[in-house]
């Protein structure tokens, strides 16, 4: 049998892409809230699953600006409906976390919209629509212009004692 070199097979990593954000928002540091635990989408932030940086605007308002690599395809060409849906997940309940709220996630609804092209950079916007005992409810959407990819309702639940 022939030896396998290191290099056979590997993907090479992509080239560096443009992340930054809106005139006025201000960068967010998502770590010094919850800590280094997201690393399924926020962990390779040069690598070619995801690639993310999180802002938030004058309103306090929590925005994604990402990244969707070749490691996140599903259908040909195009991001896989569980990438698109943990990125909601963890941009919607971090805006949850944001916005003061100790939470989970314990329901999340989304809407497959359009296909995503891979290598693309869109954003998520978030919004933190109800807080009612420990419910907090917070919609998002992910777009690029005029082209909505996703949109999604997630019910988060507050932890106790946090
Ligand atoms: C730590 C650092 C993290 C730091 C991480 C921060 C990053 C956030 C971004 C990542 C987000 C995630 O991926 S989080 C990971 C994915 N999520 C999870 O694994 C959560 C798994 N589920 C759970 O742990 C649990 O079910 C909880 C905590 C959500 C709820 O359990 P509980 O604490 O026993 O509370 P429980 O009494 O059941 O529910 C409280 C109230 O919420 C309602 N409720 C609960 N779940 C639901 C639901 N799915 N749909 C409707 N309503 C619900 C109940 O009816 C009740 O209403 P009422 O009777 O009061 O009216």
């Amino acid at each position: 049998m022939s030896e396998t070199s290191p290099q056979q097979g590997a993907e090479s990593i992509c080239p560096p892409v443009d992340l930054s954000g809106d005139a006025g928002w201000v960068p967010f540091d998502a770590p010094s809230l919850v800590g280094e635990s997201l690393r399924f989408v926020s962990g390779e932030p040069d690598g070619n699953r995801f690639r993310v940086r999180y802002y938030r605007d004058s309103e306090q308002h929590l925005h994604a600006r990402i990244w969707f690599g070749p490691e996140t395809e599903g259908p040909p060409g195009h991001a896989h409906g569980g990438a698109v849906s943990a990125v909601m997940d963890e941009a919607l309940g971090l805006a949850a976390w944001a916005a003061g709220y100790p939470i989970v996630v314990g329901n999340l609804n989304i809407s497959f919209r359009t296909m995503l092209p891979l290598q693309k950079v869109v954003t998520v916007e978030s919004r933190v629509v109800s807080a009612q005992g420990r419910k907090v409810m917070v919609h998002g959407r992910l777009f690029c212009g005029d082209a909505v990819y996703a949109e999604g309702e997630c019910l988060c639940i507050t932890l106790p004692g946090r």
